[in-house]
């Protein structure tokens, strides 16, 4: 993936170059962090090349540019995509200079990308000469991609947004160099790139993340940053970190729903956040532990669920804990893996089921309704694919196997219920990126969070015995062999 190697080169030149610095900083949202990012430093012409180039890469690639019909395909392209964007926005100050070289490094893309034009606004409104407050390309009508350097809380871009719906512009998307991963706010517990791609609907992508950083740290890379900054930027992550638990929010977010979230560790950072994610005022969150791997987990949560909390019946399962550790040949595969990922994947799924059973009864019985139990399908466990999808596997791949099997015959031996397996697609984060490149799949598989939690919930709402129970489906909709 374009933006994955971009990540590798661009990384150690910015860390070379020092934009990252360890201290006491006053960010533009009043927030205090420990570590801070000065895109401004990198002002060599090497470094403004690299950082070019990673952006360019992005805004070559789907969903900022598509496919090319064959006659629009000039001899002089490097990439087979043509933009979908007519203006490259940044923001004063720090985008203004990133408008400009990026915007110069397109032409080296291909004829397609010549006619892609700069903007950026003045901070105060200039009164003489040509005035106004933007300079460069007219926005009126032209679909416009914001870049910037870092997104915090998200509000450069959303003074951005404004300022280009003013001139009558439509924002098509954001590009960053670093998204620090922050939520907006304390009542806004999700990620600023999130809520912007939620609210507005445009994809909103970045060449480093957080993680990034924290990752570069742990390996050693960064000097001047030992154990005590490490800390310092996990205690601050705590702080205003986002919550990304997409499933969870989704039901929430509707009324009248009880959602049970099953984690791990109450105690977890990510667990208590939970309870800060926005719900609709008649719906409730309940966090029980269970853990795959122990064998009375389930059990225990159903027996608190039904004693402390009045939880008698269930309308919706979804089975989702899974690993996905190592991808080993069928002659190098270890039991120990291979029990280790079924256990998880196929007994711990099991377990699951056994326990919530008479609940999934009860809505049945009590409520009339076809209680739907749906386990996390994948292309790895498909035998049907195995062609198709030639690589190693010999530990997650089987297991999954068994679990769809499982998912089968409970629907068989269960008719009172709809049961399926239902792939998320490859969601554009680290592990989904990893997943696509593994099973031989280019960028353009890639999907956002929204899209497959969006596209798994309509699969779920819609899924009826007759259409979904038994079949193995797509977050699309669509069926996979097993
Ligand atoms: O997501 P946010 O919470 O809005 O924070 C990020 C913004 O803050 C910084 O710009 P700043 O306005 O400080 O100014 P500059 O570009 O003029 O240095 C940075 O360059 C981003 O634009
Ligand atoms: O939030 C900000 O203001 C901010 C954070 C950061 O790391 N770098 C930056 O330039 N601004």
């Amino acid at each position: 993936m374009a933006t994955e190697s971009y990540k590798d080169t661009l990384l150690p030149l910015l860390l070379e170059a020092s934009v990252l610095s360890f201290g006491t900083y006053t960010l533009k949202s009043g927030r205090v962090s420990p570590y801070f990012f000065t895109s401004s430093l990198l002002h060599t012409s090497t470094l403004l090349g690299a950082l070019a180039r990673s952006y360019a890469s992005v805004l070559t690639s789907p969903p900022f540019s598509l496919l090319l019909g064959k006659d629009e395909a000039g001899s002089d392209s490097k990439v087979p995509y043509s933009p979908q964007f007519d203006i490259l926005f940044g923001p004063a100050y720090k985008g203004i200079p990133l408008s400009a070289i990026v915007t110069r490094e397109l032409e080296f893309s291909g004829k397609q990308f010549a006619g892609v034009s700069y903007a950026f606004n003045r901070k105060e409104a200039k009164d003489h000469g040509e005035g106004g407050t933007i300079v460069g390309a007219p926005l009126k009508g032209k679909r416009v991609v914001i870049l910037d350097d870092v997104m915090t809380a998200g509000t450069a871009m959303r003074e951005a947004v404004s300022i280009i719906k003013a001139q009558g512009g439509i924002v098509v998307g954001v590009v960053l160099l670093l998204t620090r991963q922050e939520r907006v706010s304390d009542s806004e517990p999700r990620s600023a790139m999130k809520v912007a791609e939620d609210e507005l609907g445009i994809p909103v992508r970045a060449v480093l993340k957080f993680e990034d950083l924290i990752e570069a740290i742990e390996a050693g890379q960064l000097q001047g940053a030992g154990p005590e900054q490490l800390e310092q930027m996990k205690i601050y992550r705590e702080k205003y970190g986002s919550i990304g638990k997409g499933l969870v929010a989704a039901y929430l977010s509707r009324p009248n729903n009880t959602v049970i979230a099953g984690v791990r560790d109450l105690q977890h950072p990510t667990s208590v956040s939970l309870q800060s994610l926005p719900k609709d005022p008649s719906s409730s969150l309940i966090v029980v532990k269970i853990d795959s791997l122990s064998e009375t987990d389930a059990l225990d949560a159903v027996a608190k669920l039904e004693s402390k909390h009045d939880v008698d019946n269930l309308d919706v399962v979804v089975a989702n804990a899974g690993i996905s550790a190592i991808w080993p040949a069928v002659a190098e595969a270890k039991p120990s893996d291979m029990i280790d990922h079924y256990r998880v994947n196929a007994v711990g799924i099991t377990l699951l089921f056994q326990a919530v059973l008479p609940l999934l009864k009860k809505s049945s019985s009590n409520k009339n309704i076809t209680p739907k139990f749906v386990t996390l399908g994948t292309i790895a466990g498909s035998i049907a694919a195995q062609e198709t999808v030639p690589v190693p596997n010999a530990a997650y791949g089987p297991s999954k196997a068994a679990m769809n099997w499982i998912t089968k015959k409970i629907h068989l031996e269960h008719p009172y219920l709809i049961a399926f397996p239902l792939s998320p697609g490859f969601v554009d984060t680290d592990m989904g990126k990893a997943g696509a490149k593994f099973f031989g799949m280019g960028p353009e598989v890639l999907i956002t969070l929204d899209e497959s939690i969006n596209g798994m919930t309509k699969v779920i709402d819609s899924a009826t015995r007759e259409t979904a129970s038994g079949k193995n489906l797509t977050y699309e909709g669509k069926e996979d062999p097993y």
